[in-house]
Protein backbone atom coordinates (compact mmCIF):
# COMPACT_ATOMS: atom_id res chain seq x y z
CA UNK A 1 0.00 0.00 0.00
CA UNK A 2 1.83 3.10 -1.46
CA UNK A 3 1.96 6.30 1.16
CA UNK A 4 5.01 8.08 -0.02
CA UNK A 5 3.16 10.81 -1.66
CA UNK A 6 2.34 14.15 -0.97
CA UNK A 7 -1.48 14.35 -0.02
CA UNK A 8 -3.02 16.92 -2.68
CA UNK A 9 -3.32 15.74 -6.19
CA UNK A 10 -3.13 17.83 -9.37
CA UNK A 11 -4.66 18.09 -12.34
CA UNK A 12 -2.11 19.20 -15.19
CA UNK A 13 -3.90 22.72 -15.53
CA UNK A 14 -3.19 23.22 -11.60
CA UNK A 15 0.30 21.90 -12.21
CA UNK A 16 1.24 24.23 -15.18
CA UNK A 17 -0.15 26.72 -12.69
CA UNK A 18 2.20 25.45 -9.91
CA UNK A 19 5.43 25.75 -12.09
CA UNK A 20 3.91 29.33 -13.29
CA UNK A 21 3.67 30.75 -10.11
CA UNK A 22 6.85 29.14 -8.75
CA UNK A 23 8.73 30.98 -11.83
CA UNK A 24 7.31 34.24 -11.63
CA UNK A 25 8.17 34.43 -7.62
CA UNK A 26 11.65 34.31 -9.11
CA UNK A 27 12.80 30.90 -9.19
CA UNK A 28 14.32 29.98 -12.80
CA UNK A 29 12.52 27.79 -14.87
CA UNK A 30 15.93 26.03 -15.83
CA UNK A 31 16.40 24.95 -12.12
CA UNK A 32 12.96 23.11 -11.85
CA UNK A 33 13.54 21.31 -15.11
CA UNK A 34 17.55 20.75 -13.49
CA UNK A 35 15.95 19.38 -9.69
CA UNK A 36 13.63 17.31 -12.51
CA UNK A 37 16.69 15.62 -13.97
CA UNK A 38 18.56 15.00 -11.05
CA UNK A 39 15.36 12.88 -9.94
CA UNK A 40 15.21 11.12 -13.27
CA UNK A 41 18.84 10.11 -13.16
CA UNK A 42 18.93 9.24 -9.46
CA UNK A 43 15.97 7.29 -10.60
CA UNK A 44 17.43 5.83 -13.66
CA UNK A 45 20.89 4.72 -11.41
CA UNK A 46 19.22 3.05 -8.61
CA UNK A 47 17.84 0.91 -11.40
CA UNK A 48 21.10 0.10 -13.93
CA UNK A 49 22.92 -0.61 -10.21
CA UNK A 50 20.54 -3.28 -9.72
CA UNK A 51 20.24 -4.47 -13.09
CA UNK A 52 24.36 -3.71 -13.71
CA UNK A 53 23.22 -1.86 -17.06
CA UNK A 54 25.41 1.19 -18.16
CA UNK A 55 24.11 1.77 -21.36
CA UNK A 56 21.14 4.08 -21.38
CA UNK A 57 18.69 5.72 -24.54
CA UNK A 58 16.97 8.71 -23.74
CA UNK A 59 13.69 9.61 -25.83
CA UNK A 60 12.98 13.24 -26.08
CA UNK A 61 10.01 14.94 -27.01
CA UNK A 62 9.37 18.80 -28.68
CA UNK A 63 8.84 20.33 -25.31
CA UNK A 64 10.10 21.01 -21.63
CA UNK A 65 9.45 16.75 -20.84
CA UNK A 66 12.00 16.41 -23.78
CA UNK A 67 14.05 19.41 -21.62
CA UNK A 68 14.21 17.13 -18.79
CA UNK A 69 15.01 14.26 -20.87
CA UNK A 70 18.14 16.39 -22.32
CA UNK A 71 19.42 17.76 -18.68
CA UNK A 72 18.80 13.44 -17.46
CA UNK A 73 21.33 12.47 -20.57
CA UNK A 74 23.85 15.12 -18.89
CA UNK A 75 23.69 14.02 -15.71
CA UNK A 76 23.78 10.22 -16.44
CA UNK A 77 26.78 10.63 -19.04
CA UNK A 78 29.05 12.64 -16.27
CA UNK A 79 28.27 9.91 -14.13
CA UNK A 80 29.94 7.54 -16.74
CA UNK A 81 27.14 6.14 -17.93
CA UNK A 82 26.97 5.66 -22.00
CA UNK A 83 23.87 7.72 -22.85
CA UNK A 84 22.70 8.23 -26.52
CA UNK A 85 19.75 10.23 -27.31
CA UNK A 86 17.19 10.57 -29.83
CA UNK A 87 15.00 13.30 -30.58
CA UNK A 88 11.36 13.21 -31.80
CA UNK A 89 11.73 16.79 -33.89
CA UNK A 90 14.49 18.64 -35.09
CA UNK A 91 16.48 20.51 -32.35
CA UNK A 92 16.26 23.81 -34.17
CA UNK A 93 12.40 23.15 -33.74
CA UNK A 94 12.81 23.65 -29.73
CA UNK A 95 12.10 26.08 -28.06
CA UNK A 96 12.81 28.40 -24.55
CA UNK A 97 13.96 25.84 -21.42
CA UNK A 98 13.87 22.60 -23.84
CA UNK A 99 16.03 24.38 -26.48
CA UNK A 100 18.85 25.47 -24.17
CA UNK A 101 19.35 22.36 -22.44
CA UNK A 102 18.96 20.14 -25.90
CA UNK A 103 22.44 23.13 -26.69
CA UNK A 104 23.92 21.74 -23.17
CA UNK A 105 23.80 18.23 -24.79
CA UNK A 106 27.38 17.50 -26.07
CA UNK A 107 26.99 14.55 -28.12
CA UNK A 108 25.18 13.74 -31.48
CA UNK A 109 21.25 13.53 -31.14
CA UNK A 110 20.12 11.18 -33.55
CA UNK A 111 16.34 10.97 -34.88
CA UNK A 112 13.89 9.30 -32.32
CA UNK A 113 12.08 7.83 -35.42
CA UNK A 114 14.64 5.56 -36.61
CA UNK A 115 16.88 5.19 -33.42
CA UNK A 116 18.22 1.58 -32.50
CA UNK A 117 17.22 -0.16 -28.40
CA UNK A 118 19.62 -2.28 -29.84
CA UNK A 119 22.37 -2.83 -26.89
CA UNK A 120 20.51 -0.40 -24.20
CA UNK A 121 20.10 -1.18 -20.49
CA UNK A 122 17.28 1.31 -19.92
CA UNK A 123 15.07 3.92 -21.77
CA UNK A 124 14.39 6.91 -20.62
CA UNK A 125 10.87 8.03 -21.86
CA UNK A 126 10.94 12.19 -21.94
CA UNK A 127 8.47 12.63 -25.22
CA UNK A 128 5.40 14.39 -23.18
CA UNK A 129 4.33 14.76 -20.03
CA UNK A 130 1.68 17.52 -18.60
CA UNK A 131 1.80 19.33 -22.24
CA UNK A 132 0.39 16.33 -24.12
CA UNK A 133 -2.49 18.12 -25.51
CA UNK A 134 -3.81 15.73 -28.18
CA UNK A 135 -3.80 11.48 -29.41
CA UNK A 136 -0.01 11.11 -30.47
CA UNK A 137 0.56 11.18 -34.32
CA UNK A 138 1.61 8.51 -36.48
CA UNK A 139 4.97 8.54 -35.79
CA UNK A 140 4.67 9.09 -31.55
CA UNK A 141 2.14 6.21 -31.85
CA UNK A 142 4.67 3.63 -33.22
CA UNK A 143 7.82 5.05 -31.59
CA UNK A 144 5.68 4.56 -28.19
CA UNK A 145 4.32 0.76 -29.94
CA UNK A 146 8.33 0.34 -30.66
CA UNK A 147 9.50 1.15 -27.46
CA UNK A 148 6.74 -1.00 -25.45
CA UNK A 149 7.42 -4.40 -27.63
CA UNK A 150 11.60 -3.48 -27.12
CA UNK A 151 10.86 -3.42 -23.24
CA UNK A 152 8.47 -6.44 -23.30
CA UNK A 153 10.97 -8.46 -25.35
CA UNK A 154 13.97 -7.58 -24.28
CA UNK A 155 13.02 -7.44 -20.21
CA UNK A 156 14.72 -3.97 -19.69
CA UNK A 157 13.58 -0.86 -17.71
CA UNK A 158 11.67 1.94 -19.07
CA UNK A 159 11.68 5.38 -16.56
CA UNK A 160 8.80 7.63 -17.47
CA UNK A 161 10.09 11.48 -17.02
CA UNK A 162 6.77 13.05 -14.74
CA UNK A 163 4.00 11.01 -17.19
CA UNK A 164 4.17 7.87 -19.25
CA UNK A 165 4.31 9.44 -22.57
CA UNK A 166 0.78 9.53 -24.17
CA UNK A 167 -1.13 9.41 -20.67
CA UNK A 168 -3.51 11.89 -20.36
CA UNK A 169 -2.16 13.82 -17.10
CA UNK A 170 -5.45 14.29 -15.85
CA UNK A 171 -7.95 11.77 -17.00
CA UNK A 172 -5.62 8.82 -17.13
CA UNK A 173 -6.46 8.49 -20.54
CA UNK A 174 -4.26 6.67 -22.81
CA UNK A 175 -4.14 9.54 -25.73
CA UNK A 176 -3.81 6.95 -28.85
CA UNK A 177 -1.14 4.49 -27.32
CA UNK A 178 0.96 5.29 -24.30
CA UNK A 179 4.14 4.22 -22.75
CA UNK A 180 4.24 1.36 -20.35
CA UNK A 181 6.99 2.13 -17.46
CA UNK A 182 8.14 0.09 -14.96
CA UNK A 183 9.27 3.58 -13.15
CA UNK A 184 7.67 7.12 -13.16
CA UNK A 185 8.86 10.05 -11.46
CA UNK A 186 6.94 12.70 -11.43
CA UNK A 187 7.44 16.32 -9.65
CA UNK A 188 5.91 18.02 -6.92
CA UNK A 189 2.84 16.37 -6.76
CA UNK A 190 1.15 13.18 -8.45
CA UNK A 191 -1.49 13.59 -10.82
CA UNK A 192 -4.92 12.57 -11.07
CA UNK A 193 -3.84 10.90 -14.68
CA UNK A 194 -1.32 9.03 -12.49
CA UNK A 195 -4.19 7.03 -10.42
CA UNK A 196 -6.92 6.44 -12.37
CA UNK A 197 -7.34 3.65 -14.75
CA UNK A 198 -5.86 3.16 -17.11
CA UNK A 199 -3.27 5.95 -16.61
CA UNK A 200 -2.13 4.10 -13.45
CA UNK A 201 -1.50 0.51 -14.88
CA UNK A 202 1.63 2.29 -17.28
CA UNK A 203 3.50 3.96 -14.50
CA UNK A 204 4.91 1.14 -12.83
CA UNK A 205 6.59 2.23 -9.45
CA UNK A 206 5.58 5.97 -8.90
CA UNK A 207 7.38 8.18 -7.08
CA UNK A 208 7.38 12.05 -6.22
CA UNK A 209 10.13 14.53 -6.34
CA UNK A 210 10.31 17.66 -4.59
CA UNK A 211 12.00 19.92 -7.46
CA UNK A 212 11.77 23.48 -5.58
CA UNK A 213 8.42 24.65 -5.52
CA UNK A 214 6.82 25.77 -2.63
CA UNK A 215 3.70 23.50 -0.75
CA UNK A 216 2.53 27.82 -0.68
CA UNK A 217 2.20 27.10 -4.35
CA UNK A 218 -1.02 25.29 -3.53
CA UNK A 219 -2.77 28.01 -1.75
CA UNK A 220 -4.10 29.78 -4.70
CA UNK A 221 -4.93 26.18 -7.07
CA UNK A 222 -8.01 25.49 -4.25
CA UNK A 223 -7.08 21.12 -4.29
CA UNK A 224 -10.26 19.08 -3.55
CA UNK A 225 -8.78 15.98 -4.56
CA UNK A 226 -6.68 14.02 -2.43
CA UNK A 227 -4.49 10.96 -2.20
CA UNK A 228 -6.86 8.11 -0.13
CA UNK A 229 -4.44 7.29 2.67
CA UNK A 230 -4.19 7.52 6.31
CA UNK A 231 -3.11 11.28 6.16
CA UNK A 232 -6.23 12.22 4.67
CA UNK A 233 -8.64 11.03 7.26
CA UNK A 234 -6.88 9.28 10.27
CA UNK A 235 -7.57 13.00 12.74
CA UNK A 236 -11.15 11.68 12.36
CA UNK A 237 -10.65 7.77 12.91
CA UNK A 238 -13.14 7.03 15.44
CA UNK A 239 -10.99 5.38 18.51
CA UNK A 240 -12.91 4.07 21.73
CA UNK A 241 -12.53 5.91 24.80
CA UNK A 242 -11.40 4.22 27.99
CA UNK A 243 -14.77 6.84 29.67
CA UNK A 244 -16.76 5.12 26.41
CA UNK A 245 -19.03 2.30 26.36
CA UNK A 246 -20.98 0.39 23.29
CA UNK A 247 -23.63 2.83 23.36
CA UNK A 248 -20.90 6.01 22.70
CA UNK A 249 -19.88 3.82 19.54
CA UNK A 250 -23.19 3.95 17.84
CA UNK A 251 -25.77 1.11 16.63
CA UNK A 252 -25.66 0.51 12.84
CA UNK A 253 -29.03 -1.07 11.51
CA UNK A 254 -28.05 -3.61 8.05
CA UNK A 255 -31.18 -4.79 6.05
CA UNK A 256 -31.51 -7.90 5.29
CA UNK A 257 -32.97 -9.76 2.39
CA UNK A 258 -35.41 -12.35 2.24
CA UNK A 259 -34.85 -15.96 3.33
CA UNK A 260 -32.43 -17.08 0.40
CA UNK A 261 -30.78 -13.67 0.37
CA UNK A 262 -29.65 -13.28 4.20
CA UNK A 263 -25.40 -13.97 3.82
CA UNK A 264 -24.82 -10.34 1.62
CA UNK A 265 -26.52 -8.05 4.55
CA UNK A 266 -24.65 -10.49 7.46
CA UNK A 267 -21.13 -9.89 6.11
CA UNK A 268 -22.38 -6.27 6.22
CA UNK A 269 -23.22 -6.69 9.80
CA UNK A 270 -19.83 -8.62 10.50
CA UNK A 271 -17.95 -5.95 8.81
CA UNK A 272 -19.85 -2.95 11.07
CA UNK A 273 -18.99 -4.43 14.20
CA UNK A 274 -15.08 -4.90 13.07
CA UNK A 275 -15.35 -1.66 11.83
CA UNK A 276 -15.68 -0.25 15.19
CA UNK A 277 -19.49 0.16 16.03
CA UNK A 278 -20.90 -0.54 19.43
CA UNK A 279 -23.67 -2.24 18.48
CA UNK A 280 -24.86 -3.74 15.56
CA UNK A 281 -28.45 -5.11 14.90
CA UNK A 282 -30.09 -6.90 11.29
CA UNK A 283 -33.51 -5.92 10.37
CA UNK A 284 -34.53 -9.60 9.26
CA UNK A 285 -37.86 -10.47 7.31
CA UNK A 286 -39.24 -12.39 9.56
CA UNK A 287 -39.07 -15.66 6.75
CA UNK A 288 -35.50 -15.52 7.61
CA UNK A 289 -35.13 -14.81 10.97
CA UNK A 290 -34.42 -18.12 11.82
CA UNK A 291 -31.79 -18.34 9.15
CA UNK A 292 -30.61 -15.04 10.26
CA UNK A 293 -30.85 -15.67 14.15
CA UNK A 294 -28.98 -18.85 14.14
CA UNK A 295 -26.00 -17.76 11.84
CA UNK A 296 -25.29 -14.57 14.16
CA UNK A 297 -23.73 -13.90 17.61
CA UNK A 298 -22.78 -10.71 18.26
CA UNK A 299 -25.53 -9.36 15.82
CA UNK A 300 -28.69 -8.55 17.41
CA UNK A 301 -31.85 -9.96 14.97
CA UNK A 302 -35.03 -8.10 14.63
CA UNK A 303 -38.10 -8.60 12.24
CA UNK A 304 -38.71 -6.35 9.93
CA UNK A 305 -40.99 -6.89 7.38
CA UNK A 306 -40.93 -4.30 4.11
CA UNK A 307 -40.61 -0.82 5.00
CA UNK A 308 -43.51 -0.93 7.64
CA UNK A 309 -41.60 -3.15 9.68
CA UNK A 310 -38.18 -1.57 9.00
CA UNK A 311 -39.78 1.84 10.01
CA UNK A 312 -40.59 0.34 12.92
CA UNK A 313 -37.32 -0.75 14.03
CA UNK A 314 -36.05 2.70 12.77
CA UNK A 315 -37.94 4.61 15.22
CA UNK A 316 -35.61 3.94 17.92
CA UNK A 317 -32.96 6.66 17.17
CA UNK A 318 -30.18 5.29 18.88
CA UNK A 319 -30.04 3.20 15.42
CA UNK A 320 -27.96 6.57 14.21
CA UNK A 321 -26.30 4.40 10.77
CA UNK A 322 -28.07 2.37 8.21
CA UNK A 323 -26.83 0.43 5.56
CA UNK A 324 -29.24 -1.24 2.95
CA UNK A 325 -28.94 -2.65 -0.37
CA UNK A 326 -26.78 -6.05 -0.55
CA UNK A 327 -29.51 -9.42 -1.20
CA UNK A 328 -32.26 -6.51 -1.04
CA UNK A 329 -33.42 -7.31 -4.22
CA UNK A 330 -34.82 -4.97 -7.15
CA UNK A 331 -38.37 -3.95 -6.80
CA UNK A 332 -40.41 -1.36 -5.55
CA UNK A 333 -40.65 -2.77 -2.06
CA UNK A 334 -37.27 -2.10 -2.03
CA UNK A 335 -37.31 1.68 -2.99
CA UNK A 336 -39.83 2.00 -0.33
CA UNK A 337 -37.79 0.65 2.19
CA UNK A 338 -34.99 2.78 0.96
CA UNK A 339 -37.10 5.96 1.30
CA UNK A 340 -38.16 4.68 4.71
CA UNK A 341 -34.64 4.14 5.45
CA UNK A 342 -33.77 8.13 4.37
CA UNK A 343 -36.76 9.48 5.62
CA UNK A 344 -35.94 12.50 7.77
CA UNK A 345 -35.89 12.36 11.63
CA UNK A 346 -35.79 14.90 14.41
CA UNK A 347 -31.98 13.33 14.97
CA UNK A 348 -29.09 12.47 12.89
CA UNK A 349 -29.09 9.03 10.78
CA UNK A 350 -25.95 8.61 8.03
CA UNK A 351 -27.29 5.90 5.85
CA UNK A 352 -25.04 3.73 3.11
CA UNK A 353 -26.96 2.76 -0.26
CA UNK A 354 -25.05 -0.18 -1.92
CA UNK A 355 -26.16 -2.59 -4.91
CA UNK A 356 -30.29 -3.49 -4.95
CA UNK A 357 -30.49 -0.25 -2.83
CA UNK A 358 -29.26 1.61 -5.87
CA UNK A 359 -30.52 -0.41 -8.99
CA UNK A 360 -34.06 -0.37 -7.56
CA UNK A 361 -33.92 3.44 -8.56
CA UNK A 362 -32.54 2.84 -11.99
CA UNK A 363 -35.41 3.89 -13.66
CA UNK A 364 -36.19 6.76 -11.69
CA UNK A 365 -33.17 8.40 -10.12
CA UNK A 366 -34.68 11.60 -9.03
CA UNK A 367 -36.70 9.91 -7.17
CA UNK A 368 -33.82 8.44 -4.76
CA UNK A 369 -32.41 12.21 -5.25
CA UNK A 370 -35.27 13.26 -3.72
CA UNK A 371 -34.60 10.89 -0.64
CA UNK A 372 -30.93 11.52 -0.43
CA UNK A 373 -31.17 15.06 -0.30
CA UNK A 374 -33.70 14.84 2.53
CA UNK A 375 -31.99 12.49 4.53
CA UNK A 376 -31.25 12.91 8.07
CA UNK A 377 -27.69 12.62 7.98
CA UNK A 378 -24.88 11.76 5.75
CA UNK A 379 -25.61 9.25 3.00
CA UNK A 380 -22.72 7.23 1.21
CA UNK A 381 -23.54 5.36 -2.04
CA UNK A 382 -21.51 2.64 -3.28
CA UNK A 383 -21.96 2.10 -6.95
CA UNK A 384 -20.01 -0.11 -9.20
CA UNK A 385 -19.65 0.31 -12.71
CA UNK A 386 -22.97 -0.95 -13.73
CA UNK A 387 -25.03 0.01 -10.99
CA UNK A 388 -23.07 3.89 -12.13
CA UNK A 389 -24.16 3.05 -15.40
CA UNK A 390 -28.06 2.49 -14.44
CA UNK A 391 -28.16 5.43 -11.88
CA UNK A 392 -25.70 8.22 -13.12
CA UNK A 393 -26.39 7.98 -17.14
CA UNK A 394 -26.47 11.51 -17.35
CA UNK A 395 -23.28 11.90 -15.16
CA UNK A 396 -22.03 9.24 -17.95
CA UNK A 397 -22.82 11.04 -20.90
CA UNK A 398 -22.27 14.55 -19.99
CA UNK A 399 -20.05 16.17 -22.11
CA UNK A 400 -17.92 17.69 -19.17
CA UNK A 401 -17.18 14.90 -17.40
CA UNK A 402 -14.12 13.48 -18.75
CA UNK A 403 -13.14 11.20 -16.32
CA UNK A 404 -14.31 8.65 -13.45
CA UNK A 405 -13.68 11.84 -10.66
CA UNK A 406 -15.53 14.44 -12.91
CA UNK A 407 -18.08 11.41 -13.01
CA UNK A 408 -18.34 10.79 -9.56
CA UNK A 409 -18.09 14.29 -8.79
CA UNK A 410 -21.15 15.38 -10.86
CA UNK A 411 -23.12 12.15 -9.26
CA UNK A 412 -21.92 13.50 -5.91
CA UNK A 413 -23.38 16.79 -6.78
CA UNK A 414 -26.81 15.61 -8.60
CA UNK A 415 -27.54 13.30 -5.19
CA UNK A 416 -26.31 14.90 -2.67
CA UNK A 417 -24.64 12.29 -1.32
CA UNK A 418 -20.88 10.83 -1.02
CA UNK A 419 -20.51 8.40 -3.57
CA UNK A 420 -17.85 6.07 -3.59
CA UNK A 421 -17.39 4.54 -7.24
CA UNK A 422 -15.81 1.49 -7.10
CA UNK A 423 -13.77 0.16 -9.19
CA UNK A 424 -9.57 -0.76 -9.32
CA UNK A 425 -9.15 3.32 -9.03
CA UNK A 426 -11.86 3.67 -6.19
CA UNK A 427 -12.90 7.29 -6.41
CA UNK A 428 -14.78 9.12 -3.40
CA UNK A 429 -16.38 12.37 -4.14
CA UNK A 430 -18.66 14.29 -1.92
CA UNK A 431 -21.35 17.10 -2.95
CA UNK A 432 -18.87 20.24 -1.44
CA UNK A 433 -16.64 18.67 -4.07
CA UNK A 434 -14.10 17.06 -1.93
CA UNK A 435 -12.68 13.82 -3.52
CA UNK A 436 -10.00 10.69 -2.87
CA UNK A 437 -8.44 8.38 -5.15
CA UNK A 438 -7.62 5.18 -3.64
CA UNK A 439 -3.92 4.41 -5.01
CA UNK A 440 -4.14 1.10 -4.85
CA UNK A 441 -6.43 -2.41 -5.52
CA UNK A 442 -5.28 -5.84 -5.53
CA UNK A 443 -7.09 -8.19 -8.09
CA UNK A 444 -8.29 -10.68 -5.27
CA UNK A 445 -10.79 -8.24 -3.84
CA UNK A 446 -12.76 -9.38 -7.10
CA UNK A 447 -14.87 -12.33 -5.21
CA UNK A 448 -18.49 -12.12 -3.93
CA UNK A 449 -19.23 -10.40 -0.61
CA UNK A 450 -16.04 -8.30 -0.73
CA UNK A 451 -18.89 -4.99 -1.74
CA UNK A 452 -21.33 -6.41 1.20
CA UNK A 453 -18.14 -5.68 3.42
CA UNK A 454 -16.97 -2.12 2.47
CA UNK A 455 -21.07 -1.43 3.04
CA UNK A 456 -20.51 -2.58 6.18
CA UNK A 457 -17.00 -1.10 6.98
CA UNK A 458 -18.84 2.51 5.96
CA UNK A 459 -21.76 1.42 8.15
CA UNK A 460 -19.42 0.92 10.58
CA UNK A 461 -17.63 4.26 10.79
CA UNK A 462 -20.46 6.25 10.18
CA UNK A 463 -22.58 5.10 13.09
CA UNK A 464 -19.21 5.86 15.46
CA UNK A 465 -20.25 9.73 13.56
CA UNK A 466 -17.35 10.14 11.15
CA UNK A 467 -17.56 12.64 8.40
CA UNK A 468 -19.59 10.85 5.26
CA UNK A 469 -16.87 11.51 3.05
CA UNK A 470 -13.90 10.56 5.54
CA UNK A 471 -16.05 7.32 6.64
CA UNK A 472 -15.99 6.45 2.84
CA UNK A 473 -12.71 7.22 2.34
CA UNK A 474 -11.32 5.11 5.30
CA UNK A 475 -13.59 2.41 4.64
CA UNK A 476 -12.09 2.02 1.11
CA UNK A 477 -8.83 2.09 2.23
CA UNK A 478 -9.21 -0.09 5.32
CA UNK A 479 -10.78 -2.97 3.16
CA UNK A 480 -7.90 -2.65 0.21
CA UNK A 481 -5.39 -2.82 3.36
CA UNK A 482 -7.40 -6.10 4.73
CA UNK A 483 -7.33 -7.78 1.22
CA UNK A 484 -3.44 -6.93 1.25
CA UNK A 485 -2.90 -8.39 4.78
CA UNK A 486 -4.84 -11.56 3.66
CA UNK A 487 -3.36 -12.27 0.32
CA UNK A 488 -4.08 -13.98 -2.34
CA UNK A 489 -7.09 -16.65 -2.45
CA UNK A 490 -8.91 -14.15 0.02
CA UNK A 491 -12.86 -14.26 0.07
CA UNK A 492 -15.41 -11.33 1.56
CA UNK A 493 -14.95 -13.72 4.79
CA UNK A 494 -11.24 -13.13 5.04
CA UNK A 495 -11.50 -9.29 4.80
CA UNK A 496 -13.47 -8.83 7.83
CA UNK A 497 -11.04 -11.23 9.26
CA UNK A 498 -8.02 -9.08 8.61
CA UNK A 499 -9.62 -5.79 9.78
CA UNK A 500 -8.74 -6.22 13.52
CA UNK A 501 -4.57 -5.90 11.96
CA UNK A 502 -5.46 -3.47 10.25
CA UNK A 503 -7.14 -1.34 13.33
CA UNK A 504 -3.75 -2.44 14.97
CA UNK A 505 -1.71 -0.83 12.12
CA UNK A 506 -3.95 2.50 12.09
CA UNK A 507 -3.72 2.52 16.02
CA UNK A 508 0.43 2.08 16.20
CA UNK A 509 0.91 4.62 13.93
CA UNK A 510 -1.67 7.43 15.82
CA UNK A 511 0.56 6.64 19.07
CA UNK A 512 3.83 7.78 16.47
N1 LIG B 1 8.59 24.99 -15.72
C1 LIG B 1 7.93 23.93 -16.09
O1 LIG B 1 6.83 23.98 -16.67
C2 LIG B 1 8.53 22.65 -15.81
C3 LIG B 1 8.15 21.59 -16.62
N2 LIG B 1 8.73 20.40 -16.48
C4 LIG B 1 8.57 19.39 -17.48
O2 LIG B 1 7.89 19.93 -18.58
C5 LIG B 1 6.78 19.14 -18.95
C6 LIG B 1 5.71 19.98 -19.55
O3 LIG B 1 6.34 20.56 -20.67
P1 LIG B 1 5.51 21.20 -21.86
O4 LIG B 1 6.51 21.84 -22.74
O5 LIG B 1 4.41 21.99 -21.34
O6 LIG B 1 4.84 19.98 -22.65
P2 LIG B 1 5.33 18.53 -22.90
O7 LIG B 1 6.81 18.50 -22.96
O8 LIG B 1 4.63 17.64 -21.99
O9 LIG B 1 4.73 18.30 -24.40
C7 LIG B 1 5.43 18.71 -25.46
C8 LIG B 1 4.75 19.73 -26.33
O10 LIG B 1 4.26 18.99 -27.43
C9 LIG B 1 3.08 19.56 -27.97
N3 LIG B 1 2.12 18.48 -27.97
C10 LIG B 1 1.12 18.27 -27.10
N4 LIG B 1 0.47 17.14 -27.44
C11 LIG B 1 1.09 16.65 -28.53
C12 LIG B 1 0.90 15.52 -29.35
N5 LIG B 1 -0.07 14.63 -29.10
N6 LIG B 1 1.70 15.33 -30.42
C13 LIG B 1 2.69 16.23 -30.68
N7 LIG B 1 2.95 17.32 -29.93
C14 LIG B 1 2.14 17.51 -28.88
C15 LIG B 1 2.71 20.69 -27.07
O11 LIG B 1 3.12 21.88 -27.70
C16 LIG B 1 3.54 20.45 -25.82
O12 LIG B 1 3.94 21.68 -25.27
C17 LIG B 1 6.39 18.44 -17.69
O13 LIG B 1 5.73 17.24 -17.94
C18 LIG B 1 7.73 18.21 -17.02
O14 LIG B 1 8.31 17.04 -17.51
C19 LIG B 1 9.82 20.27 -15.51
O15 LIG B 1 10.03 19.01 -15.12
C20 LIG B 1 9.56 21.09 -14.29
C21 LIG B 1 9.45 22.53 -14.68
K1 LIG C 1 7.07 11.28 -20.39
Amino acid sequence: MPSAFPLEILTTDQMARADRLTIESGVPAMSLMESAAVAIARATSQILQRTSGRRVLVLCGPGNNGGDGFVAARLLRAQRYKVRVASLTPLDQLRGDAAQAAAAWPCPVSSALECSFDGIDLAIDALFGTGLARDLDSNASALVRRLNRWRRESGQNVVAVDIPSGVDGTTGAVRGAAVEADATVTFFRVKTGHLLLPGRLHCGALTCAHIGIRPSALDSLAVETFVNMPQLWRAALPLPQVDGHKYSRGHALVVSGGASFTGAARLSAAAALRAGAGLVTLASPIEALAVNASALTSVMVRPADGAKGLAKVLSDERKNAVAIGPGLGVSEESCAQVETALAPQAYRRAAVLDADALSSFAGDPERLWRATRAAPGPVVMTPHAGEFARLFAACESDCGCRSKLDKAREAARASGAVVLFKGADTVVAAPDGRASILPYATPWLATAGSGDVLTGVIAGLLAQRMDGFLAASCAAWMHARAAEIFGPGLIADDIIAALPQVWRELCAAQQK
